[in-house]
């Protein structure tokens, strides 16, 4: 018989109540489960912490000063550095990499000797570790000398070999430290010994590009200099050599040139150019003067900025006639030209060279290029920008070094060989195993992981930027030998 029909509701009521009792029921019993799995874990993590302390006991006994900060070890070596270092040390031999940013290094130009540019002078102010690529790169092994993407080139190479065809080796130049002179040398080996100018220390990029161009002018009154710097990476290189020719011809103008590459996101590590009106050059078809330049705005301005359309990053090169540079120098900061112009009348002598150096420049004011001339250059309308088409990035930190690697869905990107990573639900991220052993992760997104042998750093990509106070955090705890 059937139930009446004032009892349907009631018994839809008791079927519910039913199924979430038993529910309740089977979450109790998979919290039980959970809680004598949890309880396994922990004792075994016990067991893995004394293993672990065993271990480090060994080690401490095997090894005289065993781990501790800077006793009695030689300073650290980085493992990127490249083949053709002769100085270096190269990839541990266990680890078989293959590059897998290949297509961004370089091709052989097929243009040597059409593009070279009579009276270009090239300069590569090396300076500064990139200290937040740590612990790949180090003080004796900054980012420059590095090779950074696995291509066989360190940086510096590779930008020596994109603007060779340009300038010819005779008129390739470095700017640098002492303490980096021997890893450029060894790196470079086509560069005159004359044509590396080595700085006592660092003075911030005027001071490195105005002794440049203040030796050049002595040596050829006409030279056009164009700097680049030593740790960037490129890609469309025939693009890239055009748009320096271009500026060439703007340089020979009379204006100091910039290159400004297209915005991809708003950055704020980047100093921004505004562009001003066409110039109508028919020899420079592309450029534009600059209205203002705006040094590494927030993320809110650089946003909005990049909504106008009107403006482009400044990568930091600067194309120019060195007399104007000079010029410009003398206008917007007289003590530091006056040093400059002191240190290159007596460079080519290398007894009062030294002499010089060691007077003047712990005097220089240090100050970048952008804010000693560019700036007040841009408001005198003086300086152009060549609007980029190739692909440019400085490789900032290991978030840019992670950008330049082919992502797979839900997997770390893997610099080095990817049969040392294996992983589980972690998108987004960057693995670089250099130490040679396994490394694993498990449901960790955006993830960075830097296993060289001696240190292991381990950050997320938002973070990479700060790796640089996690340096300064080492140096302070007595670690500076790995530094
Ligand atoms: N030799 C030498 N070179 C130096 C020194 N200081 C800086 N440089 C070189 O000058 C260039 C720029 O200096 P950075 O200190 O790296 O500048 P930044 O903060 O990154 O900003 C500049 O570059 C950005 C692009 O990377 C730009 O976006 C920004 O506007 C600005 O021009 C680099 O090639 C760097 O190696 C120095 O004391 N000595």
């Amino acid at each position: 018989m059937a139930a009446p029909v004032s009892d349907v509701p009631r018994m839809g009521v008791e079927m519910m109540l039913e199924r979430i009792m038993g529910a309740m029921e089977k979450q109790n019993q998979e919290l039980t489960e959970l809680r004598r799995e949890c309880s396994d874990l922990r004792s075994s993590n016990k067991s893995m912490e004394i293993m672990l302390q065993n271990i480090a006991q060994q080690g401490r006994s095997n090894s005289p000063g065993g781990l501790s900060p800077s006793v009695g070890r030689e300073r650290a070596r980085s493992p990127f550095l490249p083949r053709h270092s002769s100085t270096l040390q190269t990839v541990p031999s266990q680890i078989s990499i293959t590059s897998p940013t290949r297509e961004l290094s370089l091709q052989s130009f097929p243009y040597t000797d059409d593009r070279e540019i009579p009276g270009f002078y090239v300069v590569i102010p090396a300076g500064g570790a990139g200290t937040r690529l740590w612990p790949l790169s180090r003080e004796n092994h900054p980012k420059f000398l590095l090779d950074v993407n696995l291509c066989g080139n360190s940086l510096l190479q590779s930008t020596w070999d994109r603007l060779l065809p340009l300038a010819g080796p005779s008129r390739m130049t470095v700017v640098a430290g002492p303490a980096h002179s021997e890893g450029i040398l060894g790196q470079l080996p086509n560069l005159a010994a004359s044509n590396l100018f080595t700085e006592p220390g660092p003075k911030d990029s005027m001071a490195a590009i105005g002794l440049a161009a203040a030796i050049l002018v002595k040596r050829d009154p006409d030279a056009v200099i164009g700097s680049f710097a030593a740790d960037h990476m490129i890609s469309g290189e025939d693009a890239f050599l055009s748009a320096v020719a271009e500026a060439v011809e703007v340089a020979k103008e009379g204006y100091l040139v910039t290159i400004g590459i297209a915005p991809s996101h708003p950055a704020t590590g980047f100093g921004y150019i505004r562009l001003g009106d066409r110039l109508n050059l028919k020899s420079a078809p592309h450029s534009r003067l600059v209205s203002s330049f705006k040094e590494k705005p927030d993320a809110h301005t650089a946003a909005k900025y990049l909504a106008t359309g009107q403006y482009r990053w400044n990568a930091g090169m600067f194309v120019t006639k060195a007399s104007l540079l000079m010029e410009l120098m003398k206008e917007n900061c007289p003590s530091l030209y006056e040093g400059l112009m002191n240190i290159s009348d007596v460079w080519e002598d290398e007894a009062a060279r030294k002499v010089a150096l060691e007077e003047v420049w712990p005097m220089l004011e240090k100050i970048p290029i952008d804010n000693a001339v560019a700036e007040p250059a841009a408001a005198e309308g003086k300086v152009a920008v060549i609007p980029a088409t190739f692909g440019w990035d400085d490789v900032g930190d290991f978030s840019s070094l992670a950008e330049m690697l082919p992502a797979e869905s839900n997997k770390p990107r893997v610099l080095g060989d990817p049969r040392l990573v294996v992983s589980e639900q972690t998108a987004g991220g960057i693995v670089v195993p250099v130490s040679g052993r396994l490394i694993t992760c498990l449901g960790v997104d955006d993830i960075v992981i830097v296993d060289a042998p001696d240190a292991l750093m381990v950050t997320t990509r938002a973070r990479s930027q700060e790796v640089k106070s996690l340096v300064k955090k080492c140096r302070e705890a007595g670690w500076k030998n790995l530094l």
